[in-house]
């Protein structure tokens, strides 16, 4: 039986044109056929992605794939709330990372705004290109972003679509991302505040959570989040339940939004990068006292008299230390 043919529709979808008759994909392992059962749950506003999307992989006659994190959006008014959470409007710049189907690169074009996208399987590279060739809003370069430069890409395109007005000169990001590249992605857009304004991602709902709300004093607070309060100002807007996603996922997704900083507004430390070690360099000893971790940087007594000065015990852990913190620390012992 062709495995699109085992979806159960909610009542919502049953009403709207069935999928059945489209199928063309056929099962071909017990595997497969398990993650086939999975239950769609879409809303009333919903049917055009719904139908458009399982159309769109039935053309590439090609089973989403696991390694690429292919989980594709059913729901649109997601996809709506996703650029409205970025305030798309006509005449922006965005990047959208990893377009698949293009669900999202719809609303993205019809909010008037001139896409880029890096899709790095090449099926779906050209499924996208040719969705919206008439449009002349879209460039897709089939790539791992991983490993593109995205900041060239931008300027270029920036540069070629006169994109210099204050309304127009930050560029912004709005994707679906493969949960598996998450890191990756925010590591590497966050300290670009010179080039994008806002970063609207769906992230798997524990690492938003863990980016945005970690407790202080838990496992989950880490170097990454000292790095992305020292870069942005990160919000979590709202839960994505797993039933909007073909195939279903195991897990949930949620919108988080990460309002760039800008250079300038950059908390004031001496260097970037000696700061950014140091912060490694405490977590790397998460247990540990700064003391005793950071001894590499400055003799014991002075870190205990740096802690001192911003009002801290002398056994503290990083686990004990905001963003402002670390960054008194780092400026106290760079001084000395
Ligand atoms: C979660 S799906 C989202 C697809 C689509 N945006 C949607 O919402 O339905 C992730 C997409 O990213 C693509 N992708 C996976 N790894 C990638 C990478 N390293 N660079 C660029 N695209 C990638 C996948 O092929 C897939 O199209």
């Amino acid at each position: 039986m062709p495995w699109l043919m085992q979806f159960q529709l909610p009542l919502t979808a049953a009403a709207t044109p069935s999928i059945k008759r489209k199928p063309s994909l056929s099962a071909s392992s017990s595997s497969l056929k398990r993650r086939a059962t999975s239950r769609i749950i879409i809303s009333a506003r919903s049917p055009d992605d719904y139908h458009a999307t399982l159309k769109a992989l039935n053309s590439t006659n090609r089973f989403p794939r696991k390694s690429l994190g292919q989980h594709y959006m059913l729901n649109s008014s997601i996809n709506e709330q996703l650029a409205g959470v970025a305030r798309v409007k006509e005449g922006d710049l965005v990047l959208e990372i990893g377009p698949g189907t293009g669900s999202l690169t719809n609303v993205l074009i019809e909010a008037g705004a001139t896409v880029l996208a890096i899709e790095k399987d090449p099926h779906m590279a050209s499924l996208v290109k040719e969705r919206f060739a008439s449009t002349g809003s879209l460039m897709v370069l089939e790539q791992d972003f991983t490993k593109c430069h995205i900041g060239s890409h931008m300027l270029s395109l920036r540069e070629s679509k006169k994109l210099f007005s204050a309304e127009t000169r930050f560029a912004k990001v709005v994707s679906n991302i493969p949960f598996n590249i998450s890191k990756n992605v925010v590591q590497q857009l966050l300290p670009m505040g010179d080039i994008f304004s806002d970063v609207v991602l769906l992230l798997q709902d524990e690492t938003a959570m863990r980016l945005v709300e970690p407790s202080m004093r838990s496992s989950e607070y880490r170097h990454i989040n000292i790095f992305v309060n020292f870069y942005s100002d990160p919000e979590y807007k709202f839960k994505v339940p797993r039933a909007n996603f073909f195939p279903q996922p195991n897990v949930d997704a949620a919108v988080v939004a990460f309002k760039l900083k800008q250079p300038a507004d950059y908390p004031s430390v001496s260097s970037v990068k000696s700061f950014f070690s140091m912060v490694n360099s405490a977590f790397n000893g998460k247990r540990k006292m700064l003391r005793k971790t950071l001894q590499h940087l400055a003799a014991s007594p002075e870190i205990k008299a740096a802690l001192d000065n911003i009002g801290l015990p002398a056994t503290s852990r990083p686990e004990e230390l905001t963003l402002d913190d670390f960054v008194k620390l780092h400026n106290y012992i760079t001084k000395v």
